[in-house]
């Protein structure tokens, strides 16, 4: 893969295989959501158009399915922080950073249109080797809909046992 192409797909499509399987962004969970991340300028952005099985009430969208766009913008977001201050961009041959969500905030400022595209972007508001703290705002139609703060954490190699 070039890097036009990992610009156009994000840093979820150089996941490695045992890490691609998040409900949220894995490329091979085909019951998921495949959300994509990247780098726009100084900003990282993810966008999705939910559909009516991602219904709260008539004409919204439910909260957990924000949340989620979040969580997985923010650790994509993370592993393309820690690796560009590793000095690698998409593209590169070097292992990318794998991070895990620690802490997830999220607050709903506004209903969020069903049916159109919703655009989270991110900043990296403070990060050490291995932390990163990701504030995100998310958009419909211009409108901004809800905010979210994650903690992502370096996935320690011992993770779950
Ligand atoms: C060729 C190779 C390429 C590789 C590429 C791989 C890329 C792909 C990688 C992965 C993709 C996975 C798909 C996306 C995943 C989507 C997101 C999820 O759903 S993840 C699942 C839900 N999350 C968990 O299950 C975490 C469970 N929790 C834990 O495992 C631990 O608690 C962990 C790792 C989060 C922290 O472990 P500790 O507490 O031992 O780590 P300590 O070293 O003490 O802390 C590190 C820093 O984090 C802060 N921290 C830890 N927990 C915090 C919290 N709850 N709130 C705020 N800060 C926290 C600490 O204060 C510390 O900060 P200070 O460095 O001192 O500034």
């Amino acid at each position: 893969m070039n890097r036009d192409q990992a610009e156009a797909r994000g840093v979820q499509a150089y996941y490695p295989k045992d890490m691609a399987w998040c409900y949220g962004c894995g490329r091979l969970n085909e019951a998921g959501h495949h959300f994509q991340t990247n780098w726009e300028g100084e900003e990282t952005v993810t966008t999705y158009t939910p559909c009516s099985e991602h219904m709260a009430i008539p004409g919204f969208v439910y909260g957990g399915l924000i949340a989620s766009l979040l969580d997985c913008h923010s650790t994509g977001s993370a592993s393309l922080a820690l690796y560009r201050d590793q000095g690698h961009e998409l593209g590169s041959d070097a292992p990318l950073p794998r991070c895990v969500t620690a802490s997830l905030k999220v607050d709903y400022l506004k209903p969020t249109p069903l049916g159109v595209k919703l655009i989270a972007r991110g900043k990296i508001r403070d990060m050490n080797n291995k932390k990163v703290v990701v504030e995100s705002e998310l958009y419909a139609e211009g409108i901004l809909c809800a905010r979210g703060e994650v903690v992502a954490v370096s996935m320690p190699e011992n993770f779950g046992k």
